[in-house]
Formats: structure tokens, sequence, C-alpha cells
């Protein structure tokens, strides 16, 4: 029996493969998936979902293992365990917006794709806010008026600089991460430990 891992489609699925091409695993039938959803290689079957699908399917028990952003798990709190930190993925959150703006007298507004992890730390600063969730591009709210800042993931920053915003404050550091489905490690630990041991080598070069 191979285990089942969940993995999330797009940006992580590629640094994942890259990830595991380096630790010498058969990458091929991830690398060569088409559009298939589900694939099969020789250590493990792989199933492809958004992020927030990946955490659903791990607590579930479908899928034994996921890989997914941290973000997912602080902000919809799936009851899954979390296992390791993988060395990609790696970004931060913060509180960005256009650089001269004031703070307005009425409540601030944020714009986000976050919106439990944006009221969770204002919150935690004894700030009320308003907030306004969006779905991606957040960068545009703060543009068109919609909002007055945003929270949202940067990496390079190049998407705040070449929209003419700037970082107010940074929030916290993320990175991908290892999860696991609380009854598998409990009942298919044989066939678990030397997988995660192997993603485990990894957290050295975090
Ligand atoms: N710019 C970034 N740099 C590094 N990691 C990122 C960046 N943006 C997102 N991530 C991480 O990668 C994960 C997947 O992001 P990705 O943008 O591929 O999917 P998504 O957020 O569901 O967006 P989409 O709707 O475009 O698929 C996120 O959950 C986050 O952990
Ligand atoms: O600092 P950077 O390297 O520019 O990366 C940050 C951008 O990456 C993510 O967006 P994504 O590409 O996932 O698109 P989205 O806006 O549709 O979420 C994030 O929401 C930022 O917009």
């Amino acid at each position: 029996m191979k285990p089942v891992i969940a993995l999330t489609k797009g940006r992580l699925e590629k640094q994942f493969i890259q990830f595991l091409e380096e630790r010498n695993y058969d990458v091929n039938p991830l690398l060569d998936k088409g559009r298939k959803l589900q694939v099969e290689t020789e250590d493990f079957f792989a199933i492809f979902a958004k992020g927030n699908d990946v955490a659903t399917y791990v607590e579930y028990g479908i899928a034994d293992l996921g890989v997914v952003g941290e973000d997912i798990l602080l902000e919809i709190q799936p009851d899954v365990f979390d296992l390791l930190p993988f060395p990609f993925g790696k970004c931060r959150f913060a509180i960005a917006g256009v650089p001269s703006n004031l703070t307005p007298l009425r409540k601030q507004r944020i714009a986000t794709k976050y919106p439990n992890i944006t009221t969770k730390y204002f919150r935690d600063q004894g700030k009320s806010i308003d907030i306004v969730k969006l779905e991606g591009s957040v960068e545009l709210a703060p543009l068109l008026g919609l909002a007055d800042d945003i929270v949202d993931i940067v990496e390079t920053g190049n998407t705040l600089k070449e929209n003419g915003l700037v970082v107010k404050e940074e929030m916290l550091t993320i990175s991908a991460r290892l999860i696991a489905n609380r009854n598998s490690l409990k009942l298919k630990r044989d066939i678990l430990t030397p997988l995660i041991d192997s993603f485990r080598a990894g957290e050295a070069i975090i």
C-alpha cells in the first residue's frame, strides 16, 4: 500500500517536485501528468488540488499527507497534524498600501484574501477594522479606492513595486508545510515514516 499525498497545484507543486528530484525520487509521473488530477509514482499516489482543498482532503483522511502553504493553515485552521516546514514556499505577510495615504478618521478598510489572519492580527493590536474579502489581485484595491491598505503575501516585492505600493508593516514569515491526517499517522505509520523522514532532511537547510 502506498501513501496518498495531496499537493497544492501551481507554484507549490513545482517547488515540491524540485524538492523530490533533489532527493532522487522518481518525479516523471508528476511531470508528465498533463491535465490528470491523480497520479501514481513509485513511492506514493498524488492528488492535485487548490490549497484550501488540500487541507480538506487531509482532514477527511482521503489523503494521508498534504503539501500546503502555512497561510492556508493559519486562515482555515483545519484539524490536521502540522508535521514540518519545507524549505520552499517561503514568503511573508505584510500590510501594504499607497506610500503617502493617511490613516483615515473612520475605521481602516483592509482588502485581503485572508480575513481571519487579518482580523486576528489587528485585534491583537487592539484595532477594529473593516475587511473587504477579495480572491486575488489584491493590490488593485488601494489603487482603485476599494480599501485603504491590503494584507497579502509578499515574496520578491515585485508585485507591490510594479503597482506603486509599499510595505507598511511586516507581519510574519511563512513557508510550505507538510501536514498529515491524524488517524493516518497512527494507522499507517510504517508506510508514512520513511517518506516523512526523507522530507524532514529538508528542515536542516531552512
Ligand atoms: N508570491 C509568492 N511567493 C511564494 N509563495 C507564495 C506566493 N504566493 C503564494 N504563495 C504560497 O503558495 C501557495 C499557493 O499559491 P498560488 O498562488 O499558487 O495559489 P492560490 O493562492 O490558490 O492562487 P490561484 O488562485 O492563483 O491558484 C499559497 O498558499 C502560499 O502559501
Ligand atoms: O512579492 P511577489 O514575488 O511579487 O509575490 C507576491 C504576489 O504573489 C501572490 O499573488 P499570486 O501570484 O498568487 O496571484 P493572486 O494575486 O491572484 O493571488 C500574492 O498575492 C502577491 O500578489
